[in-house]
């Protein structure tokens, strides 16, 4: 079967540094696949290297089949690849009904009502705030605001780059959550760059751990967790979060 995505020997850098090293993987429809990893392992220049924001020193990047590295970032959306950055980027002064058009804009007009109405019913606490400011949500809110502005055009990947970040235990079990409901409802794969594995672990079918650009190991949860060297040195917080 043809991964909706793959990385094949992906190298990355800044200026005459290499911070990826010729990193594979692979994404199905469906699938939660989850890159986690120190500070500085590589994660987020990872997921910018592939939505086409930082150009690609080697290596090839494809979605369904189709090799995109190289194309601007509009492009890589056209290909249905949508992206939240770390930090969200979401138009603060604008209301969250006015957030999700903007994030239909690619849509026919007349079919953004209903698509909203679809992700208001994964995002109740979204309908209830839809005249709301986006500046003047929780910060799990505007978590929530961020990824279901980037489902609106119904992507066939998405990537988040560290959900869970200044999110309270509690709102990031639940972002996490909806994430996985949405991607077995509508069969999209989701890629996430995540430092905090506990929370990652919980929803991953398949993690990859990146060290220094690196990866140092790769599987369902169960078998990292079960690798006493990869746990020790990688998913401290799995563990002391108790089982996943
Ligand atoms: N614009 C940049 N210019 C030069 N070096 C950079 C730049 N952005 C990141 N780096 C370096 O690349 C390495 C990987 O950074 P990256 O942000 O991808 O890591 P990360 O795994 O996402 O970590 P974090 O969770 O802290 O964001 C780090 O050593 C970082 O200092």
């Amino acid at each position: 079967m043809t991964a909706l995505l793959e990385l094949d020997r992906v190298t990355l850098g800044y200026g005459k540094i290499v911070v990826v090293h010729e990193l594979s993987l692979r994404l199905d429809a469906g699938r939660i696949v989850s890159v986690l990893g120190p500070n500085g392992a590589g994660k987020t220049t990872t997921v910018r290297g592939v939505a086409g924001l930082l150009p690609l020193r080697g290596g090839e990047v494809r979605l369904g089949g189709k090799r995109v590295s190289g194309f601007p970032p509009h492009r890589i959306v056209a290909e249905r690849l949508a992206y939240v950055p770390q930090g969200r980027e979401l138009f603060a002064d604008m209301s969250v009904r006015d957030n999700l058009r903007l994030g239909g804009f690619t849509m026919r007009r007349r079919d953004v009502p209903a698509r909203m109405e679809e992700l208001f019913e994964f995002f109740p606490r979204l309908r209830e705030r839809a005249g709301q400011t986006a500046g003047s949500l929780s910060g799990g809110e505007q978590q929530m605001l961020a990824i279901a502005r980037a489902l609106m055009p119904r992507p066939t990947v998405l990537m988040l780059d560290e959900p869970s970040a200044g999110l309270a235990p509690r709102t990031m079990r639940h972002v996490f959550d909806i994430v996985a409901d949405v991607a077995r409802s509508e069969g999209a794969a989701v890629l996430i760059a995540e430092q905090n594995a506990h929370q990652a672990l919980r929803v991953t079918d398949h993690a990859y751990v990146l060290n220094t650009g690196v990866i140092e190991a790769s599987g369902p949860p169960a078998e990292l967790l079960a690798d006493d060297r990869i746990r020790a040195a990688y998913l401290g917080e799995a563990v002391e979060g108790g089982p996943v």
